[in-house]
Formats: C-alpha cells, sequence, structure tokens
C-alpha cells in the first residue's frame, strides 16, 4: 500500500517507520533481519531500504603495489525489500539514486520493483562518492531527484525510455523525496533549498521525509515554510539518536546541521559511549512525544546498524 494510503488510514494517529542499510556484500542477511525482528512489535507500516553508492576498494597487485577498483559494497536494495514486504507484510521502500546510475539502469530497477509489487519509492539524488569533492552525475544518468521524479513519473504514465513503449500497463508508485529544515548543504538559502522541494513536490512527489534534526523548532517552522509556498502533501520526521561521541562530530560534519547546546550538554557529562547512547535514546523520546504531540503523519527513525535504541524509543512512544 502507498505511504500516503497508510497516513490516511491512520487518521490522525502517528505512526512508527525506520530505515535500514543493507549488509556489506558477503555478510549474513540474518543480522539483518535479528535487528529488524524486534522493531515489527511496534507496526511499522513500512520500512526504507537504503541504496549506497560505489566506492573505491584497493586490491593488492603481484608487484606489491595497490590497484584501484570501484565498486557497490551494499548492494541488494531492492532484493531486500522483496524479502521483507513476504517475510514480514510490510511495505518495504526502496531508495533509488541518481548518481552511480543511468537513466537505462535506473529503469531497469523501476520495473524490478514494479513487477516486485512494491508500491512506494524513495527518489533521491545521493551523496558525492567519497572520493569525489561535489556530486557528479553518472554519464546519462539523472542529475537532480527531480529528474529521477519525473522519469518515475514517466512509468506511472506508461511512458519508457526513448518513447520505445507506451503502454496502458502503467506502474503507479507513490513516490517520496528528502526535504532539508536546515537546507541542504549545497543550497545557499533554506528558502532557494524550499522552492527546490516545492519543484520535487510539482514533478509528481507525494510525500517528503526530512533529514534528521536534533531541535524540533527547525521541523516545525520547515513545515510552516513549506506551507506557505504551496507544498501540501505530507512532511514527515526524520530522527537520529545520537549514539557514539563520534557523531557530536561527525553529523554536524556531514550533514550540515547544528545540535542544541542542551544535548552537547547532556553528552559532555557521560563518561562512555554506552551513557551517550542513553542519552541520545532519551533526547530522541522527547523529540518524539513533542512531534506525536503536534500530530505528525509518521515519525520515521534512521536505525543505521543495530537496532535496540530505536527498539528502547519506540517501547516509550508507540
Ligand atoms: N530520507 C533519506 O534517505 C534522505 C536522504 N538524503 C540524502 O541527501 C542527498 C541529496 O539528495 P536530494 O535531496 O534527493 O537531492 P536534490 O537533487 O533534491 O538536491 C540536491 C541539491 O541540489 C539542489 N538543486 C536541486 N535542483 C536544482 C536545480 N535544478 N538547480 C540547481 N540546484 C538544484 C538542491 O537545493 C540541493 O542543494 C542524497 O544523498 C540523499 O540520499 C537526505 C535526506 C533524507
Ligand atoms: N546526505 C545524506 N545522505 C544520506 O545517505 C542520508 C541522509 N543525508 N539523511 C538521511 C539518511 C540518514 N543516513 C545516515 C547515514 C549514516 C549515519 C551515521 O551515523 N553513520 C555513521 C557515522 C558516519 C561515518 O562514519 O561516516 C554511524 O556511526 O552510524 C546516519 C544517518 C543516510 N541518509
Amino acid at each position: 500500500m502507498k505511504v500516503t494510503e497508510h497516513i490516511k488510514q491512520a487518521k490522525g494517529k502517528t505512526l512508527f517507520s525506520f530505515e535500514i542499510v543493507p549488509p556489506q556484500k558477503g555478510q549474513n542477511i540474518q543480522e539483518l533481519y535479528n535487528n529488524i525482528d524486534p522493531l515489527m512489535e511496534f507496526k511499522p507500516p513500512f520500512i526504507d531500504v537504503t541504496t549506497s553508492r560505489e566506492e573505491n576498494v584497493y586490491l593488492p597487485k603481484e608487484n606489491g603495489l595497490l590497484e584501484k577498483k570501484i565498486t557497490r559494497m551494499r548492494p541488494g536494495t531492492v532484493g531486500i525489500c522483496a524479502s521483507l514486504k513476504y517475510k514480514y507484510d510490510v511495505d518495504a521502500i526502496p531508495h533509488v539514486l541518481c548518481g552511480g546510475f543511468t537513466k537505462e539502469e535506473t529503469e531497469y530497477v523501476l520495473v524490478d520493483c514494479h513487477y516486485l509489487g512494491l508500491d512506494n519509492v524513495m527518489a533521491l539524488r545521493g551523496d558525492a562518492r567519497k572520493d569525489e569533492a561535489y556530486f557528479q552525475a553518472a554519464n546519462g544518468g539523472n542529475t537532480y531527484a527531480i529528474d529521477l521524479v519525473e522519469q518515475i513519473n514517466n512509468l506511472n504514465n506508461g511512458k519508457y525510455l526513448h518513447d520505445i513503449i507506451e503502454t496502458p500497463y502503467k506502474s503507479d508508485f507513490c513516490v517520496g523525496v528528502a526535504g532539508y529544515p536546515e537546507k541542504h548543504l549545497e543550497s545557499p538559502s533554506l528558502d532557494t533549498d524550499l522552492k527546490r522541494l516545492k519543484e520535487k513536490v510539482d514533478a509528481g512527489a507525494h510525500y517528503v521525509v526530512t533529514q534528521m534534526f536534533f531541535d524540533n523548532q527547525k521541523y516545525f517552522k520547515f513545515v510552516e515554510k513549506a506551507r506557505a509556498i504551496g507544498i501540501t502533501v505530507p512532511i514527515l520526521p526524520g530522527i537520529k539518536p545520537i549514539a557514539i561521541q563520534r557523531h557530536m562530530q561527525i553529523l554536524p560534519q556531514v550533514f550540515r546541521l547544528d545540535l542544541p547546546e542542551p544535548l552537547i550538554a547532556e553528552v559532555e557529562k557521560c563518561k562512555n559511549n554506552k551513557e551517550i547512547r542513553q542519552v541520545g535514546i532519551e533526547w530522541a523520546i522527547q523529540q518524539s512525544k513533542e512531534l506525536i504531540a503536534a500530530g505528525v503523519p509518521v515519525v520515521h527513525y534512521y536505525s543505521m546498524g543495530k537496532s535496540s535504541n530505536i527498539e528502547a524509543i519506540a517501547k516509550e512512544v508507540f
């Protein structure tokens, strides 16, 4: 079922959802299920599965030097979605990226999703590759998320690439896009970024999931501004609990967001990562409670690995 239908059916009750990262290739998929199992008790109507970009690996050569190769270390997004759908009877949402894919390859991914009966896709540009200073589209690939939204919309209208095929057997994907309460790092201003978001919605996106934020006021103001410029689709808040000391530096650095002073003060009192993980849980519980009281349609958790903290949060708020 579509995310928008889940929201309608919930009749104002806030839903619980989360996203997971495919394991590194060669790892056991069971570990992923072990992390998902405890979260199913909170009845997520949908689970997102991220798509990771390709990265450099260095292979030893016979002469002792290293050879650089580029490979995708976490493939399997669509396969995992199919597996989750049939294993848990949940809607699984693949993240479809511009970066690293030609439009042809993207079309094949979308055709797979259509055949598998996946009703939703999240349309994202993707980050720059780790070895690149800025984002570059693949040769023959989509440049911005809006191009991808348009490609998906074309399939929804029965139009495939090159206009070779027009068919009455249309897909009907519900499309999610990303929004940034503290603006995207490459955007010159929040207002400009909001204009870009409006364009994505006008191009056919059905809902928005936000970048993580740690101060709810940022989200509330963002939604207000979005509504003021005519964005009417649901805007789902994304929450990531702080779990380790390194997050205090890496999250502002990677995602260009601010951490609130009281959160910093709480973390500074901690003696180890175990205590920091607990502070992260408590902060996320407070954030979630306030968001639910404000009537948000869904709280979406970024569970990028071990899920015990998401479980602890969900126990308190769902
Ligand atoms: N839910 C999720 O998984 C989320 C993922 N992300 C990640 O954030 C990254 C960025 O992706 P998106 O937001 O989908 O990209 P996007 O294509 O919507 O925007 C990327 C940047 O380009 C700018 N931009 C957009 N259209 C433009 C145009 N026509 N001319 C000039 N500038 C333009 C935007 O303002 C923004 O700074 C991705 O890596 C995505 O994976 C971010 C938030 C949430
Ligand atoms: N720009 C961007 N790219 C993404 O891929 C992305 C977003 N934003 N926002 C929404 C979700 C959330 N994502 C993530 C990805 C990684 C961590 C994270 O904490 N990763 C490491 C630390 C970072 C590192 O070592 O590079 C961790 O400790 O789990 C959190 C959320 C992925 N998604």
